[in-house]
């Protein structure tokens, strides 16, 4: 930690004084320069003793008499001093708030004290939800300090800005973005979906019948690669170039690293100028800092390389957006970096764990494939949307990845103007907290078989025998899957993301046998924005022999 030396404090004394600032009848800029004079510090300790023994007895008054949140049910055993902070911000993510959820008989709201003793709500009945996402969507924002530092990489990005800002972005946003745009992506997608096939048989090593692939890095790369097509117009190549910039820059944003986890975890709590001023985290903020400007920068480049060209038919959604000439050019900079950040690892994790899945569950991989083959989803095949919508099996194994491994497993709001949830009054300043993870695991919602694999809970079977895909899972609330949010803030990009993840998992299926490299390890999830494996996805590849040259 750093000294407090006689100029810091002089500094601060000449700010007290300049500030008139006053404790009572004792003038503090006075007791400050006693204590630099004559080192006495007993007044300072005896201000702050008192101070933190009225703060207790105040909260211990508001807590038990006065705080409109006090009937509502808690977990047991928090911390006097941390409350249950700690559940949010443990690891794994969202396991914590899963067994609460399941433990604590609750009528859709849970209530604890997080850290710095501040009043929190876990959300857990699809009522509340409502309330919440839909009909009081504005009265419970992202919390400053998350606005602030995300707003470090992606600006006013979308999903930075609030209320009406935030209504007028999302409406001329929503066209680019809509299921009839997508459906003409679905080319893009499969092709992409093969370029990652071919390079990872050439990856395998040469000779042997099949080969262990890091999947997480190779999904990244894949992602990127089609959302910078399809949502910029520009071929990044990082298939071919795993060293090109754009790919390290946003390595670098993403990485998983404890002492990134922790700088993020104190930028949430913690003034951001006190962070940035302590000696420590020069990683996560060279990352934020200089990183940033060269990420924005690179932005910058790409939006002029795109308005040199004619846009006039390009389909890539930024051409889409700057037809409507609703954005100036910073705030398309900021769109851009968002679309690339909200869309490339989040759509990357789901395949993987898509993938952790199959090789997991060999029997559904056998008959996925069955099914890709018998819709003549070969390499060469001409694609539409329709013939993947199509695919029931293809629907369950994707609902079912999404569901148990949400993208984001915790989400946090902040009640920014007094508001009810469910009839119940929330106090301006309460925290609410969204968890996925819990919500899309919750028995209560699910049934028994909560969190186990079943695709099958996605598909419907008629008399006759015949089986189609259905988008409920067999839940009875929207509000029971969340992984893309609900409302007016739901993710914009969840058709976008569902078409790749389709074109994607028939390619990769479609050639090769999917296997872990060591079925005995135990995957450990990691990251709050991310949900990654901690220790990467290592699978075992076996290349199939092309059904196209079996028939041949
Ligand atoms: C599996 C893939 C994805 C998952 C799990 C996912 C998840 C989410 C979630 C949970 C939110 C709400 C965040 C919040 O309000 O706190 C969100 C918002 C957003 N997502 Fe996605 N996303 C995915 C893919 C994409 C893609 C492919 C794009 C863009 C091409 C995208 C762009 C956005 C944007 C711009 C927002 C902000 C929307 C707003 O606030 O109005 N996402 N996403």
């Amino acid at each position: 930690m750093p000294e407090i030396n006689s100029s810091t404090l002089a500094f601060v004394v000449t700010l007290l004084e300049a500030a008139g600032v006053r404790y009572g009848k004792l003038d503090i800029a006075r007791v400050s320069r006693n204590t630099l004079v004559n080192g006495d510090y007993l007044p300072y300790i005896a201000i702050f003793a008192t101070n933190f023994l009225l703060w207790v007895t105040w909260r211990l008054i508001y807590t038990t008499f006065l705080n409109p949140l006090r009937n509502l049910p808690s977990p047991p055993n928090g911390s006097i001093f941390t409350g249950h902070g700690a559940a949010v911000f443990g690891k794994p993510p969202g396991v914590e708030l899963h067994s609460w959820v399941e433990s604590v008989p609750n009528d859709g709201i849970i209530y604890f004290r997080s850290y710095l003793n501040q009043d929190s709500l876990l959300l857990t009945g699809p009522r509340a939800f409502a309330d919440v996402l839909q009909r009081n969507c504005y009265d419970f924002e992202k919390p400053p300090q998350l606005r602030t530092f995300l707003g470090r990489v992606q600006g006013d990005g979308l999903s930075v800005v609030e209320g009406g800002q935030h209504k007028f972005q999302r409406k001329i946003l929503n066209p680019a973005f809509h299921i009839r745009h997508i459906k003409d992506l679905y080319p893009l997608f499969w092709e992409k979906g093969h370029v990652l096939v071919d390079a990872l048989e050439r990856s395998l090593t040469a000779g042997r019948s099949s080969g262990v692939v890091e999947m997480t890095e190779w999904a990244s790369r894949v992602s990127m690669d089609i959302i910078g097509v399809a949502a910029l117009g520009k071929e990044f190549g990082t298939l071919s170039d795993p060293e090109h910039p754009i790919m390290l820059q946003f390595k670098e944003l993403f990485e998983f690293t404890t002492e990134g986890a922790v700088y993020f975890a104190l930028s949430m709590v913690l003034p951001q100028s006190l962070i940035e001023w302590s000696p420590f985290f020069k990683k996560p903020k060279e990352t934020m800092g200089p990183g940033v400007q060269r990420l924005r920068k690179a932005g910058h480049g790409m939006l002029e390389e795109k308005k040199a060209r004619r846009v006039s038919e390009d389909v890539d959604i930024l051409s889409v957006i700057l037809r409507s000439e609703s954005f100036p050019d910073e705030n398309l900079v900021d769109q851009l970096i968002t679309f690339l950040a909200a869309g490339h690892e989040t759509t990357a994790n789901a395949l993987t764990w898509a993938c952790h899945l199959l090789a997991t569950h060999q029997t559904t991989q056998t008959s996925l494939r069955e099914e890709i083959r018998t819709a003549g989803l070969l390499p060469t095949a001409e694609v539409n949307a329709a013939k993947f919508e199509a695919l029931p099996l293809l629907n369950g194994v994707i609902n079912e990845a999404l569901r148990l491994f949400p993208g984001a497993p915790i989400l946090l709001r902040e009640c920014v103007r007094a508001s009810t949830i469910q009839g119940q009054y929330v106090p301006r300043g309460t925290q609410v907290i969204l968890c996925p993870w819990a919500i899309n695991r919750s028995q209560q919602l699910w049934g028994e078989r909560a969190s186990e694999f079943v695709p099958e809970r996605w598909i419907d079977t008629n008399d006759e025998g015949t089986s189609k895909p259905n988008n409920h899972g067999g839940a009875e609330s929207n509000y029971s899957f969340l992984t893309f949010l609900q409302g007016p803030r739901r993710c914009i990009g969840e058709n976008f993301s569902r078409a790749e993840l389709r074109c994607l998992i028939c390619a990769l299926v479609g050639k090769f046998k999917i296997e872990m490299a060591n079925p005995e390890e135990k995957i450990v999830t990691a990251g709050i924005v991310g949900l990654k494996a901690r220790d990467g996805m290592h699978l075992r590849l076996t290349p199939l022999l092309n059904p196209e040259a079996l028939s041949s």
